[in-house]
C-alpha cells in the first residue's frame, strides 16, 4: 500500500483539520509539538503522510499531486483555482466573502462607480465585480490588514472575510453586499482520485458522518 499525503494548512484551520481527523482514529503525535521545525509527519500504520503549507500553496500541492488530498479554505480554493476536485465541505472555519467599506460607499456600488476595491483576493473580487455586478472596479491587491484601505484612502471599498465582524465594526466599516459563504473544504488530486479510490471514497463517507 503507497502512502496516502495530506496537506493542511497552517494558521487558524490546522488544529480543527487535526481534531476531526482525530475522531476517526487517524493520529500523528509529532504534529503537535509547536516548537518543532519539522514539516513533514507520518503515520506508518495507516501508511499517511500530513504536511503543514500556507493556505494558497495547499491547492499547489493536490493539483500537481506532490499530495493526494487537501484541506482548505472555500475563500483559497476560489482564488487559486487549481485543477481539483472539492470533495467535502467540513463546516469548520466559516466566514463569509464580503464587499465592505463605509457606509458612504454604498451609493457608489449603487451607481456602479469606477470604484478602488483593495484585496488579498484579486481574483474573487475581479470575478464579482465583473461577472455578477458588471462592474468596472480597479483592483488593488494587499497582503493583509485590508480594512486599512478606506480607512487611509487607497480604496473606496475592500473585498475581504468576514467572521465576527470585529474588525470592522472596531475600524467604522460596514459589510455593504456579502459575496459568498465560506468554509473548510477537502479537496483531492484527480488522478488520485482514480488510482486510490476506495480508501479516498472510504475517508469522505467516514468524514461525511461527523460533520
Ligand atoms: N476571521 C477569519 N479571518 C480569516 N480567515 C478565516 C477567518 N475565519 C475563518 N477563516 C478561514 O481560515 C483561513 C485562513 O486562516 P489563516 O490563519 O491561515 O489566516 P490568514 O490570515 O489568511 O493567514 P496569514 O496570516 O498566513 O496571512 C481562511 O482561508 C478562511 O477560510
Ligand atoms: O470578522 P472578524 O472576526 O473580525 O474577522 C475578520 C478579520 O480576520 C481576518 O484577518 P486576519 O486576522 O487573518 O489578519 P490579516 O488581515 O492581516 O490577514 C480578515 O482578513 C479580517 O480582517
Amino acid at each position: 500500500m503507497r502512502y496516502l499525503t495530506f496537506a493542511l494548512c497552517k494558521g487558524r484551520l490546522a488544529m480543527k483539520t487535526l481534531a476531526l481527523l482525530e475522531q476517526l482514529g487517524i493520529t500523528c503525535e509529532e504534529m503537535y509539538d509547536k516548537d518543532s521545525r519539522k514539516l513533514i509527519f507520518v503515520n506508518e500504520e495507516l501508511k499517511l503522510r500530513f504536511f503543514l503549507a500556507k493556505g494558497p500553496d495547499v491547492p499547489t500541492y493536490v493539483e500537481y499531486g506532490a499530495a493526494d488530498i487537501g484541506v482548505a479554505g472555500k475563500d483559497i480554493i476560489l482564488e487559486e483555482d487549481r485543477k481539483v476536485h472539492e470533495v467535502l465541505d467540513l463546516k469548520f472555519g466559516q466566514c463569509r466573502m464580503c464587499v465592505c467599506g463605509p457606509k458612504s460607499a454604498q451609493e457608489l456600488l449603487k451607481h456602479h462607480e469606477v470604484i478602488r476595491v483593495a484585496t488579498k483576493y484579486p481574483h474573487i473580487a475581479k470575478d464579482f465585480f465583473y461577472n455578477h455586478r458588471h462592474q468596472t472596479v480597479e483592483i488593488i491587491k494587499l497582503n493583509g490588514s485590508i480594512e486599512l484601505a478606506p480607512i487611509v484612502g487607497l480604496a473606496e471599498v475592500i473585498v475581504d472575510i468576514v467572521e465576527t465582524g470585529t474588525t470592522l465594526r472596531e475600524n467604522g466599516l460596514d459589510v455593504l453586499e456579502e459575496v459568498c459563504p465560506l468554509s473548510a473544504r477537502m479537496i483531492v488530486n484527480p488522478v488520485s482520485m482514480r488510482m486510490e479510490n476506495e480508501r479516498i471514497r472510504k475517508l469522505i463517507t467516514e468524514l461525511k458522518k461527523l460533520v
